[in-house]
């Protein structure tokens, strides 16, 4: 199982790290455009692998997309991150051009690659990615979901003073500060909805705090994050790597899914061998409902600055 990163900074790398310490991949090449910075990158990863003890092999490469033949997953993190006060959606001018060379290059030395999409605004990369490939519509996934909602359990586990393990729920909508939809009405401690230990004032705050989630830690870092992000990037590889069948929200290309269509946006998905395998449709009640909507307004909005 071959995996490609490509951009070599704080979250290609992280992912890096993440991916090979669960030693499911037998190789990962990682991909910048700085001259050295992957090889550099890859390096310092492989002299963990005895303290870590994982056995996948970790190259770099300077934007030779040889090394990344035939890959079986490829992971684009290339592009800028925001800085405190911007949202991502302002990232589009410089992140376009890069995403779209990035995603030509990798396909053609991989033409039967899955891609994860990360770079931002992450749902206008993601869509962007099916405009202008080709590639099948289940071989482009968009990762933001599974950060927002790992975002969204810890502050439930916060709210209730309980350990994360004990919370599950998800967020779905647009990866961004106003458009993520957290699911309070669904999420659970242990089964039991947080509903029956938290007043709605309690999960208003909650569902605020996750919103701007990657906002305030950008504020703190000067830079947005990425332990959390590469965490939940390499979970998605290992769930098409390792075939899990796994439920994660992603941002995927709706043809009418959630009354929604042509445009890419988190909703929850089953992840296997072939990518994105099947959109899982939650009855959400009027408010989650309308909630949704806005949500793809925004992101339609965005994708209307794009040049396809
Ligand atoms: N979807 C999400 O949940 C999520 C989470 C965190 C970050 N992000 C986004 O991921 C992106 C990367 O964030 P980061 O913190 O790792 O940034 P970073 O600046 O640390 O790393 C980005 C890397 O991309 C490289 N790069 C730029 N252009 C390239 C090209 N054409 N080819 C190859 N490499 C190129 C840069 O040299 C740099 O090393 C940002 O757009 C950020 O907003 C998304
Ligand atoms: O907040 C950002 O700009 C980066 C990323 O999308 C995140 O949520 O951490």
């Amino acid at each position: 199982m071959k995996v490609t990163i490509v951009g070599a900074g704080a979250v290609g790398a992280s992912c890096a790290e993440y991916v090979a310490i669960k030693n499911f991949a037998s190789e990962v090449v990682l991909l910048d455009i700085k001259e050295g910075y992957a090889e550099g990158k890859a390096m310092d990863l492989m002299q963990t692998a005895t303290l870590n003890g994982f056995d996948t092999k970790i190259t770099g490469s300077t934007n030779d997309y040889s090394k990344t033949a035939d890959s079986d997953i490829a992971v684009i993190t290339s592009g800028i991150p925001r800085k405190p006060g911007m949202t991502r959606e302002e990232l589009i001018g410089i992140n376009a051009g890069i995403v779209k060379e990035v995603s030509s290059n990798l396909i053609k030395h991989s033409p039967n690659v899955t891609l994860i999409v990360v770079s931002n605004p992450m749902d206008t990369m993601t869509y962007l990615v099916h405009k202008t490939t080709g590639l099948p519509k289940n071989k482009i996934i968009g990762m933001g979901g599974a950060l927002d909602s790992a975002r969204f359990k810890y502050r439930l586990s916060e709210a209730l003073e309980c350990p994360p393990s004990d919370v599950d729920g998800m967020v779905i909508g647009g990866h961004s500060d106003t458009g993520m939809v957290p699911l309070t009405r669904l999420a659970t401690r242990n089964s039991v909805p947080v509903t029956a230990f938290l007043s709605e004032d309690r999960l208003n705050q909650v569902s605020e705090d996750t919103k701007v989630g990657g906002a305030t830690l950008t504020k703190l870092l000067g830079t947005s994050a990425w332990y959390a992000p590469g965490a939940a990037v390499s979970g998605l590889v290992q769930a098409i790597a390792c075939d899990q069948k796994k439920m994660f929200p992603c941002s995927a290309l709706l043809d009418g899914e959630y009354g929604l269509s042509d445009l890419c946006i988190g909703v929850p998905a089953i992840l296997g061998k072939d990518g994105l395998e099947k959109i899982v449709e939650l009855q959400l009640d009027d408010a989650e409902k309308a909630k949704m909507k806005e949500s793809a307004e925004g992101v339609k909005k965005t994708n209307g600055l794009l040049d396809v």
